[in-house]
């Protein structure tokens, strides 16, 4: 059973308001057509990760007011036709999406819920809430682990987080995107994620010396000896006191596995404790650095040829602490009338910001010379399938001049079905199936969309057709305001 249990009333007021107005006005069964979406990518990255699909769907699939619920609604003033409706409420509509795990792009629409407008309508806040959240981790954990490669790097945010929800989701969503584990000992048991740990300065500082703290700590704990070195002086008593323990145990068969740099140049220091280590006959003991890290510092300790063998990442990670929110959105596309599916747009005076209208598919282009990846391609949801032999024309939607053709193509459907009539029907992946799918998936992009710095701009492009319907639709609007003006 998941924590998305009682999460009915996590929802704004105004989605109350607004469905209780429905169903006065006995509008309730109106169907309806939401895509969720962003608009711009965060930290600058060239693409982002989806992630927090699963609990969208516990979410979903459990969604029911309680007693409790409605006893406060109507304290609030809500009628009573509308809370009896409450009462038996349960989401039955449909809902598409990308695979948790995909590589994604501002503009595609990640998920798109077909409900009736009641429903459709009380969800957009939590979705939003666990789609924003999770993605913007995921995605910076991504960028954390294009650095760092095949070292092992874990998530030690937990106490940093924005509270306990979002340090264990925060988990979750950082081994999505790439990191090994985590320190938080809930996250490893309810998602399965490996479990890292060291030893604090409060332990060090705790016994009389460090060298006995080291002991203690190694003879109980073997096979995960960790030990910090830098509570008093790294290289003069830290790394010389975990050398003396390394010989201790190596008397008694036993191993130290590692040390743990947490403050100082931690380039220089990794390059001496290496040479001590290795001096002292213990090449295997492996170096891990912490404090205030992220890609950028890490890349820079790259670069200076730091001897670390594993990072940990907490503040800069679990808070994605250069960029505060996502930004996706849910917007309504589609109303169906008389039977009849009918587009709906937003506009606005930032030509960016108009919703592509209707029920729409989108496609991954893949190069079937190269295998890499092109574009994105979204089409009406009616539209014919973009057929493989044929060229495609992609244009930049905004600035249709900016064209190019691919000529021998694949066309990947990024949506599928995951919720029909308010029921899963996708199996539950283990994270480390999403983490295996999103390091595939990210493998078939060009390295200039993957780049830290002013990655290239990736192609979101729209059929010939929904761009027209588009076009058609604001020239429409824009008459019809024109003509009521005049
Ligand atoms: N060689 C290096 N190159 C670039 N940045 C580094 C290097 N070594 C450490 N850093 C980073 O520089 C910052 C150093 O921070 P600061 O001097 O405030 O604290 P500290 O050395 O960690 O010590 P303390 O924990 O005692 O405050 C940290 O963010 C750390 O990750
Ligand atoms: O710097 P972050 O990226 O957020 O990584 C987590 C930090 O949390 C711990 O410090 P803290 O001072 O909280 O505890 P400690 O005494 O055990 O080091 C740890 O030593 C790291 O420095
Ligand atoms: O295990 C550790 O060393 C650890 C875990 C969380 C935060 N800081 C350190």
């Amino acid at each position: 059973m998941s924590s998305f249990r009682n999460m009915a009333l996590h929802t704004d007021l105004y989605q109350l308001t607004m469905m209780q107005t429905y169903v006065q006005k006995g509008l309730q069964d109106q169907k309806v057509v939401f895509d969720m979406f962003f608009r711009s990518l965060p930290f600058g990255n060239g693409y982002a990760v989806y992630a927090g699909l699963e609990q969208i769907i516990d979410y979903l699939t459990e969604l029911a007011f309680s007693e409790e619920d409605i006893a406060y609604l109507e304290s609030l003033g809500f009628k009573k036709k509308f809370t009896e409706l409450l009462r038996n409420f349960r989401f039955t509509g449909d809902v598409y999406s990308m695979r948790e795990g995909e590589i994604i792009f501002p503009n595609a629409p990640v998920l798109t819920v077909e409900a009736r407008i009641v429903e459709a309508l009380l969800i957009e806040t939590a979705l939003l809430n666990i789609f924003n959240h999770q993605t913007l981790i995921a995605t910076k954990a991504s960028r954390i682990k294009q650095i760092t490669g095949k070292k092992t790097t874990v998530d030690f945010g937990a106490r940093r987080g924005h509270g306990p929800q979002a340090s264990l989701y925060g988990a979750r969503a950082a081994c999505i995107g790439g990191m090994d584990g985590t320190s938080l000992v809930k996250a490893g048991n309810k998602f399965k994620l490996p479990v890292f740990g060291t030893m604090s300065h409060a332990f060090v500082q705790s016994f009389e010396k460090e060298e006995q703290a080291f002991m203690a700590y190694a003879e109980e704990n073997e096979g995960n000896v960790v030990l910090l070195v830098d509570t008093y002086n790294t290289l003069r008593s830290g790394v010389p006191n975990a050398v003396k323990t390394a010989e201790k145990l190596k008397e008694r068969g036993k191993t130290v596995d590692g040390i743990r740099l947490d403050s100082g140049d931690m380039a220089y220091l990794s390059k001496e404790a290496r040479k001590m280590l290795d001096r002292s006959g213990f090449p295997d003991i492996k170096i891990a650095a912490s404090g205030d890290l992220d890609e950028y510092i890490i890349a820079e300790l790259e670069n200076q040829g730091a001897a670390i063998d594993m990072y940990a990442v907490g503040t800069k990670l679990i808070t994605a602490f250069d960029q505060p929110s996502l930004g996706g959105v849910y917007k309504l596309v589609e109303v169906e009338a008389q039977g009849k599916r009918n587009p709906r747009i937003k506009l606005s005076d930032n030509i960016e910001k108009i919703i592509t209208p209707g029920r729409k598919k989108p496609y991954r282009i893949i190069n079937s010379r190269t295998g890499r990846v092109e574009g994105d391609y979204i089409t009406l949801a009616d539209e014919r399938v973009p057929e493989k032999g044929r060229n495609l024309l992609l244009f930049d939607p905004v600035n249709t001049w900016k064209q190019k053709t691919v000529e021998d193509f694949e066309a990947i459907e990024l949506q599928e079905k995951v919720i029909n009539k308010g029921k899963r029907i996708i199996s539950r992946p283990e994270i480390e199936e999403i983490r295996s799918y999103r390091e595939t998936a990210l493998s078939r992009f060009w390295e200039e969309h993957k780049r830290k710095k002013n990655p290239q701009v990736y192609y979101v492009d729209l059929s010939a057709d929904l761009w027209r319907l588009k076009h058609k639709m604001i020239e429409e609007m824009r008459s019809h305001f024109l003509k009521q003006q005049s």
